[in-house]
């Protein structure tokens, strides 16, 4: 097989797309790096010292982990001088981290959940990094939230690195969905899966069981249906994963199929589902259409929805077309 790297495939794209001018490439190198350092550190579990719970919590009042941290510090040391950033968003930081004055600036915001799946990382179950890339506004001055409030469509580019058997990391520039490995000898991304396509129909689904109790009806409704199997109304049995970590749930879909859910519920309405939109929702929903997949919050695409504030949370279904359009039309009726 012919090895091709992360680096020989940006510069190809940009030959064939026009897509990833060089200021994008070494930005989603270095953010691959990044991601490099947080496979080892994970890797390292116990013996790095790097399991267990910080004594503080995120923006969202979330006991942070200790790779929460070191994840989040990782990707904006990584990317803080490259040149090629304005500002970087982060699910673990209260407010916008501009690029400081002493580094050159660049175009582009990225955004990111630095750690993915935390309450998998003292169990050694796959956990991720997502990250979303913006183009800063034309004439923008020092920047500010509302320069990030971008629908998700306005991405160029976006991905999210997995941490379980192998590492890899799955990327979009919005031509499709391509799946580099870590080669760990070697240090380098492989291209290892081009064009991933997620199949249209699928008989598993993903969602947080526990929580039936206080969902919505449309929400009742799809679950209790696929539940009852060949002898409900879908005439056909379903099976269930879920893995509590959205990068893990979302790679089996993109290479099986799957529909994924983590719908908004009745507990408490001034939070709209768990799931963040800017670091989670949008670039996972930005690599499932470009797989050929479907991603909605019930009533609309997730990649129109024009974000208000910088950790928003989102109702997400997403995966295979033909499911994500029952249970979005379950939502209209
Ligand atoms: O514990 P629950 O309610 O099943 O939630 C699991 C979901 O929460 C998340 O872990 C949230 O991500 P963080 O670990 O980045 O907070 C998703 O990855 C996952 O799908
Ligand atoms: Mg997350
Ligand atoms: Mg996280």
């Amino acid at each position: 097989m012919k090895r091709i790297s992360l680096t020989q495939y940006l510069v190809e794209e940009q030959r064939l797309h026009n897509t990833i001018p060089a200021e994008l490439r070494l930005l989603i190198e270095v953010v691959a790096r990044a991601c490099k350092t947080i496979s080892h550190s994970v890797g390292k579990g116990a013996l790095g010292e790097v399991l267990g719970t910080a004594e503080t919590e995120n923006v969202q009042g979330e006991v942070q982990k200790k790779l929460d941290i070191i994840s989040n510090e990782i990707l904006l040391e990584a990317n803080e001088w490259g040149g090629h950033l304005a500002a970087m968003a982060s699910e673990e930081m209260e407010s916008i981290h501009p690029i400081p004055n002493r580094y050159p600036k660049g175009e582009y915001m990225l955004l990111f959940d630095p750690l993915d799946g935390s309450s998998n990382i003292d169990v050694n179950v796959s956990i991720g990094t997502i990250f979303s890339v913006l183009k800063a506004p034309e004439g923008m001055g020092e920047p500010t939230e509302a320069d990030f409030m971008q629908a998700g469509s306005k991405q160029v580019a976006a991905g999210y690195a997995v941490y379980g058997p192998q590492t890899m990391l799955v990327l979009t520039t919005g031509h499709g969905v391509n799946c580099f490995t870590l080669d760990r000898e070697m240090g380098s991304w492989v291209l290892t899966q081009r064009d991933m396509q997620i199949p249209a129909k699928t008989k598993e689904f993903a969602i947080n069981m526990s929580n039936m109790r206080h969902w919505h009806p449309p929400v009742k409704r799809y679950v209790e249906e696929l539940l009852a199997g060949d002898t409900g109304p879908r005439g056909t049995n379903f099976n269930m994963r879920w893995i509590a970590s959205m990068v893990a749930d979302v790679h089996r879909i993109l290479n099986r199929g799957g529909i994924f859910m983590y719908p908004a519920d009745l507990r408490d309405t001034s939070m709209p589902g768990k799931l963040r939109l800017m670091y989670e929702a949008n670039p996972m929903a930005f690599i499932v259409e470009q797989a050929g997949g479907a991603a909605t919050d019930g009533k609309q695409r997730i990649l129109d929805i024009e974000p208000h504030k910088l950790h928003q949370r989102v109702p997400v279904f997403l995966g295979s077309r033909d499911e994500v359009a029952v249970v979005t039309g379950y939502h209209q009726g």
